[in-house]
């Protein structure tokens, strides 16, 4: 398996990013690190992504941290914050001129998805997995079926996944899970209270290892 795949995996969860002020980004990225969550997306409407992915790839060892981009509509996007020093990038939506563009500098791919076409079509246009989005609208129950013809595609169900129904969605064949809204408060890190973000990274990685040992 692709080693930036594979660091997704042992995360479980992926912490989404969205308008991050630049000054709390090491000290949230370091918080969900100590809860357990390593691996991080910074969306791409977040204003000056790219620095920010430079910044936060250049305060952590290789191993400790691994950096995507999200919402990432169009191949540009894509190829200027791989090159800041993502790692992976993420969509809401299936775009093959932004797989096509990951595949091309080694990068990992996952396109946003709902129906099983629009699976198929970005795995066979290269994408390393699909983010079902969003994931709360159709439920674990959505991804429990897609499951069955397509087992073959890794899927991370993201949007309105929180601490109520994470377990849910990895016990109906998701391989690891997005969160934003329900993982990283910024009120709490406005507040300097760092340890908040890491005890709800702790608790969302809790859950979904034992959801993997049950499932
Ligand atoms: O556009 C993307 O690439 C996204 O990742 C969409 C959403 O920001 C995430 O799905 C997080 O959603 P919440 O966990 O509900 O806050």
């Amino acid at each position: 398996m692709n080693e930036t795949l594979s660091r997704i995996v042992d995360s479980g969860v992926v912490a989404v990013l969205r308008g991050v002020p630049a000054d709390q980004l090491i000290g949230i990225a370091e918080a969900l690190r100590e809860g357990g969550v390593t691996a991080v997306e910074i969306t791409a409407d977040t204003p000056g992504v790219a620095d920010l992915i430079e910044d936060v790839s250049g305060s952590f060892d290789d191993d400790e941290v691994v950096i995507g981009t999200g919402t990432v509509l169009d191949s540009e996007t894509a190829r200027t914050t791989l090159m800041a020093g993502a790692e992976f990038v993420v969509s809401p939506s299936l775009h093959e001129d932004v797989i096509e563009t990951c595949n091309r500098y080694g990068a990992v791919s996952a396109p946003g998805v709902m129906t099983p076409t629009e699976a198929v079509r970005g795995y066979e246009a290269g994408a390393d997995f699909v983010k079902v989005f969003p994931a709360k609208t159709v439920g674990p129950a959505h991804i429990g079926a897609m499951k069955g013809p397509l087992g073959q595609i890794p899927m991370m169900p993201t949007g309105g996944v929180g601490p109520d129904n994470a377990a849910d969605f990895v016990e109906a064949g998701a391989f690891a899970v997005g969160a934003g809204g329900a993982l990283v408060d910024y009120d709490a890190a406005e507040r300097g209270e760092y340890e908040e973000i890491t005890e709800a990274a702790r608790e969302f990685t809790r859950i979904v290892e034992e959801a993997r040992a049950d499932g």
